[in-house]
């Protein structure tokens, strides 16, 4: 079984990490401990290897060599049927947004709680509202996605994260697509989120005028391997 529940304090650990695309290794002796309900920015340049390590941690790219473990999932051992179990305990959030089209708010909703295995009409439509009203956008449950502002549209794919309880989200540039008073609404609700919820966020993201507003810890990819650092440490 790979879902132990043994962690602790750490919501993921990698030890001597190997990130690999293809057979074109990314990073290596990657070393990190993210505590529980801690806000973690994921920095480097463009091509580093942001969205590698993202991968690795949310199932989508194996990890090669060395351990790593996701809200309890040892990544060595995940064979593609705990996928899916892991994605119900993570809230994934993309620059994209990736709300399906066809369908209103509501609907994208209740597409994920029905396939993550809700089944009562009436739990559903509650938590439904408890993520809206979260991420302040209950007024517009029965709009389609394309009556959205990119901003709002980010906003409802947090609420979509948000449905299954997760311990971790996994944030990969969601403020990309954004306007900078835009984004600054989505740092203050992801901030927000991870503090009343306790939940951790790892946030990848470019945006140095963010990072600078909201100053904290990151891991910043850079020369094939990451190190762990405080943002304030970017601007002396
Ligand atoms: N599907 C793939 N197949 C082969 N190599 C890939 C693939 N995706 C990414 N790479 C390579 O892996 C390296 C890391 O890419 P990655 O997307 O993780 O970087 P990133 O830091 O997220 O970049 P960005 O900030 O531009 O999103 C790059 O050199 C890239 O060319």
């Amino acid at each position: 079984m790979p879902h132990h529940n043994t962690y602790g304090e750490d919501i993921i650990t990698l030890q001597d990490a190997k990130i690999v695309q293809k057979n074109f290794t990314v990073l290596s002796h990657v070393n990190l401990h993210i505590k529980r309900g801690t806000f973690c920015y994921l920095i480097g340049k463009t091509g580093s290897g942001k969205s590698s390590l993202l991968k690795v941690l949310y199932g989508h790219l194996p990890l090669k060599e060395g351990n790593g473990e996701v809200v309890g999932f040892d990544l060595q051992k995940l064979r593609a049927s705990d996928i899916p179990n892991l994605r119900r305990r993570l809230g994934i959030v993309f620059q994209d947004f990736q709300l399906l089209t066809d369908r209103s708010v509501e609907r994208n909703l209740r597409f994920v709680l029905e396939a993550t295995g809700w089944k009562d009409k009436n739990l559903m439509d509650d938590r439904i509202n408890e993520v809206l009203d979260s991420v302040d956008m209950k007024t517009k449950k029965h709009k389609m996605p394309h009556e959205l502002s990119g901003g709002e549209q980010q906003r409802i794919a947090i609420a979509r994260a948000l449905l299954n309880h997760p311990e971790l989200i996994l944030a990969d540039e969601p403020t990309g697509n954004l306007d900078p008073e835009t984004s600054n609404d989505i740092m203050n609700l992801l901030k927000k989120v991870s503090l009343e919820r306790n939940c951790a966020v790892l946030m990848a993201t470019h945006d140095y005028h963010m990072i600078q507003n909201f100053p904290g810890e990151a891991i910043k990819c850079e020369d094939g391997g990451v190190k762990v650092m405080n943002t304030v440490e970017l601007f002396e």
